[in-house]
């Protein structure tokens, strides 16, 4: 399921438009959570706008899966990726007249793979890039880093990531600072349950402020400072094991998709900042970059992001 294929493509287009609908309704406050005698009035319209929008992308998902079965009776080739692999299992499923999978699983499965996995991931990349590019002295350091480990000219790859402690630091204090899942993802209590003190009644929504734990001055020195160096000096992970920094949540529930995550931010922000020198619009400096927060299900920047990347000439000889 290349879609980088074509950065204009229609489907790529409705895809990313769809996704950013989603996370923005889904982060509203609904009036109907607080009060369920709500629930059927709907009075913001948030499940009515859901609906068109999640029925919006089972389509389009239903139409990528169309595509791709095509292709395969077409060329005979049925081995390419994640999609193909599910084909498989569906077919081999059909085969022995199984139904554990069939298309309307594979479209469901895409679709929390897509809302879970993507604008989570690219989010914190752009915030981690953010704070780069508006602190020099992160900049340099990193990209020191990345020149003594990876040299001018090579490519990061996945192996070199445990050489790079400070692209590391970089990535947690970007969770830390801005977690793109702000309050996690609410949670019930499935029976009255006592916890430091509080009591917390059978059903009662259970919302933990990440957020906040990030910022808390009594954990983080210069909480609102963003300092990459504080984690060279702490033996802390992201894993859930350290409730001071979880931006994936803890326990039986934490995010299936963390260890994919976590190849991908380094991966992406090493060759970011090995492969390019980055500026920014006429008029920004790093020092007046906007670095307002929009809160929704994910936290945003206010003001997206844009920065320039320079080819470099040792870079240039860098493929794509
Ligand atoms: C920076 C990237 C990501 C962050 C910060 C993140 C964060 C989270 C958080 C906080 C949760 C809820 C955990 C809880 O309630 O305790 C979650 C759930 C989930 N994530 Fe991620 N996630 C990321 C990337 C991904 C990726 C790449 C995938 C898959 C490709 C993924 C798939 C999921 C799924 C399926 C769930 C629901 C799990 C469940 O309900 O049991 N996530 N994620």
């Amino acid at each position: 399921m290349d879609m980088a294929d074509d950065t204009n493509s229609v489907t790529l287009k409705e895809l990313k438009e769809a996704m950013s609908h989603m996370m923005e309704e889904l982060g509203k406050p609904n009036l109907a959570d607080y009060f369920p005698i709500l629930r059927k009035i709907d009075p913001q319209g948030i499940r009515r706008r859901n609906t068109v929008t999640f029925r919006k992308l089972i389509n389009l998902f239903g139409r990528i899966i169309d595509q791709r079965l095509k292709v395969r009776e077409a060329s005979g080739l049925k081995d390419d990726d994640i999609l193909d692999t599910l084909i498989n299992m569906m077919v081999v499923d059909q085969e022995k007249k199984e139904d554990q999978l069939d298309k309307t699983i594979i479209e469901h499965f895409l679709l929390d793979l897509f809302s879970a996995g993507t604008e989570t991931t690219s989010t914190t990349l752009e915030w981690a890039m953010a704070e780069v590019i508006k602190s020099p002295e992160i900049m340099s350091k990193a990209r020191a880093e990345l020149d003594q480990v990876i040299c001018k000219g090579n490519q990061v790859k996945e192996s070199d990531v445990s050489r790079l402690p400070y692209i590391q630091a970089i990535v947690k204090e970007a969770f830390r600072m801005h977690p793109t899942a702000p309050l996690l993802i609410p949670r019930k209590a499935d029976c009255d349950v006592e916890i430091c003190g509080y009591t917390i009644p059978k059903d009662a929504q259970v919302i933990v402020n990440v957020w906040a734990l990030g910022r808390d001055s009594s954990t983080w020195e210069n909480p609102n400072k963003f300092m990459p160096e504080r984690f060279l000096e702490m033996d802390m992970d992201v894993g859930g094991r350290d409730f001071k920094l979880i931006p994936f949540g803890s326990g039986r529930r934490i995010c299936p998709g963390f260890p994919l995550a976590m190849r991908m931010l380094h991966l992406m922000l090493g060759s970011l900042l090995h492969s390019f020198d980055w500026k920014l619009e006429d008029g920004v400096v790093p020092g007046t970059l906007n670095m307002e927060e929009k809160f929704g299900l994910t936290l945003q920047m206010a003001q997206p992001l844009r920065a320039i990347p320079v080819v470099t000439t040792l870079s240039s000889t860098v493929s794509t």
